[in-house]
């Protein structure tokens, strides 16, 4: 990632320098007048730019159009902005102006561009049956790098969301024929929670209490129309923060911290949600439990830092051979598990005897050179009973996987 700063005064670019080195880490090359902008412009092809209104060689905001024609995004930060140059700044698309009116406004300028990183990933989709005012909100949008992704009425926009799970934001009219804007929210919601999806409610009505319903509904956001540029943004940046945020708790309660695997408890909270369903429809649970031999070993030859590392290392196997079928966990230290639904003990078996033999001969790599660690397994399938029992049967073979000598998979009850 590039960055131009088309800035005169020294004391700001230097304190953008600092700002951007320390929070993005990413190259930035510095233009003091417009001249030097057109020429940096011309060789490089910048993420985004971030300018000055008033430069020695160009007064009246000319950069805006110079930086827009090389296809860049464009941020202002300007001394003083009247009502007039800010309107025509929006109108002209820019990202957003920043008055430089303390340190917070190049914070604020830091936080913006690493946004903007953030949202070219993020897929949003509005849905509205007019065209001129979908048109609209996705201009704004991609003023703001998202991804947009357009559905003219409610029962498309439900087809779109079943077909792209990764749609990040949801952008909905209330008045559409078909499916309104609350249909289609409540609808959405058997399928997405508010940490998978987010969803903003717009509306031209003037009903008072749209904005309640819509939130009741399951909407994170209200937003009435006509809505002014910054509103709109604002109102788009603090949902998608707060889903990053909901994200990240998430992610703190329920993935185990080194390895990024689900953690003990999560797969608790799964299964126990899970079991009555599992036996109800009668198909098959079968757990293996496994721990890496000779751990301790591994510790106190080369310390506990490349332990940590053939851990990170062990669980991104496992999760690469079963993660994407079945639920991979780190029960904590060097034990971990893997759930299969529908496989019995004998087919987990030959899958878990594959992971091990390859195990065995593909060393780990590790920042002191490669290691070889061997697994014991033990595997235990659900017959009428708790959690609990099933975990305490898997463990019993995983304890004779390893009296046994190790580098073995026992299936519980077979001799
Ligand atoms: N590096 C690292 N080590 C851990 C972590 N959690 C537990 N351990 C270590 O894992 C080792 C487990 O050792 P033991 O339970 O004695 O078992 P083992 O040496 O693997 O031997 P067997 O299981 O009998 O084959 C201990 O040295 C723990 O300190 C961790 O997060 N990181």
């Amino acid at each position: 990632m590039r960055i131009l700063v088309v800035e005169d005064s020294r004391v700001v670019s230097r304190i953008l320098q600092h700002l951007i080195a320390q929070e993005l880490g990413c190259d930035v090359d510095f233009a003091e007048d417009m001249a030097t902008a057109r020429l940096l412009l011309t060789q490089y092809k910048y993420f985004v730019a971030i300018t000055d209104l008033n430069l020695p060689d160009a007064q009246e905001g000319e950069i805006v159009k110079l930086v827009q024609g090389h296809q860049t995004p464009c941020i202002v930060l300007t001394g003083s902005l009247d009502g007039q140059q800010r309107k025509r700044l929006l109108q002209l698309g820019i990202v957003d102006y920043i008055l430089k009116e303390n340190r917070f406004s190049y914070e604020y300028v830091v936080r913006l561009v690493t946004r903007l990183k953030r949202n070219e990933k993020v897929k949003v989709l509005v849905a509205d049956d007019s065209m001129v005012s979908r048109k609209f909100v996705r201009s704004l949008l991609e003023q703001q790098l998202f991804q947009v992704i357009e559905a003219d009425d409610g029962l498309s926009a439900l087809e779109i969301l079943k077909s792209q799970p990764d749609i990040t934001l949801l952008i909905t009219d209330y008045n559409m024929p078909g499916l309104d804007g609350f249909g289609l929210i409540l609808k959405v919601r058997e399928s997405f929670t508010r940490e998978e999806l987010a969803i903003i409610g717009l509306s031209s009505d003037d009903d008072e209490s749209l904005s309640a319903r819509f939130i009741k509904n399951g909407a994170n956001d209200f937003l009435q129309k006509p809505f002014v540029h910054e509103e709109f943004h604002c109102r788009v940046l603090n949902t998608l923060d707060s889903l990053d945020m909901i994200r990240k708790l998430w992610e703190q309660a329920n993935l185990d911290y080194l390895t990024g695997v689900y953690n003990r408890r999560y797969f608790f909270n799964l299964f126990e949600e899970q079991l009555q369903q599992i036996e109800q429809k009668k198909t098959s649970l079968t757990l293996a439990l496994l721990d890496i031999d000779f751990f301790k070993k591994v510790n106190d030859t080369y310390g506990h830092d490349i332990g940590d590392e053939v851990l990170v290392e062990f669980a991104a196997r496992l999760k690469h051979f079963f993660g994407q079928h079945f639920t991979v966990a780190r029960f904590g230290g060097e034990e971990f598990t893997v759930a299969f639904r529908g496989l019995n003990e004998d087919k987990v078996f030959s899958l878990m005897d594959k992971f091990r033999a390859q195990l065995e001969v593909e060393a780990i790599q590790t920042s002191q050179g490669p290691i070889n660690v061997t697994v014991s397994t033990g595997i235990a399938g659900l017959s009428d009973e708790s959690l609990d029992n099933l975990l305490q049967r898997a463990d019993k073979a995983l304890y004779d996987a390893k009296e046994l000598g190790r580098n073995l998979v026992c299936i519980e009850g077979n001799e």
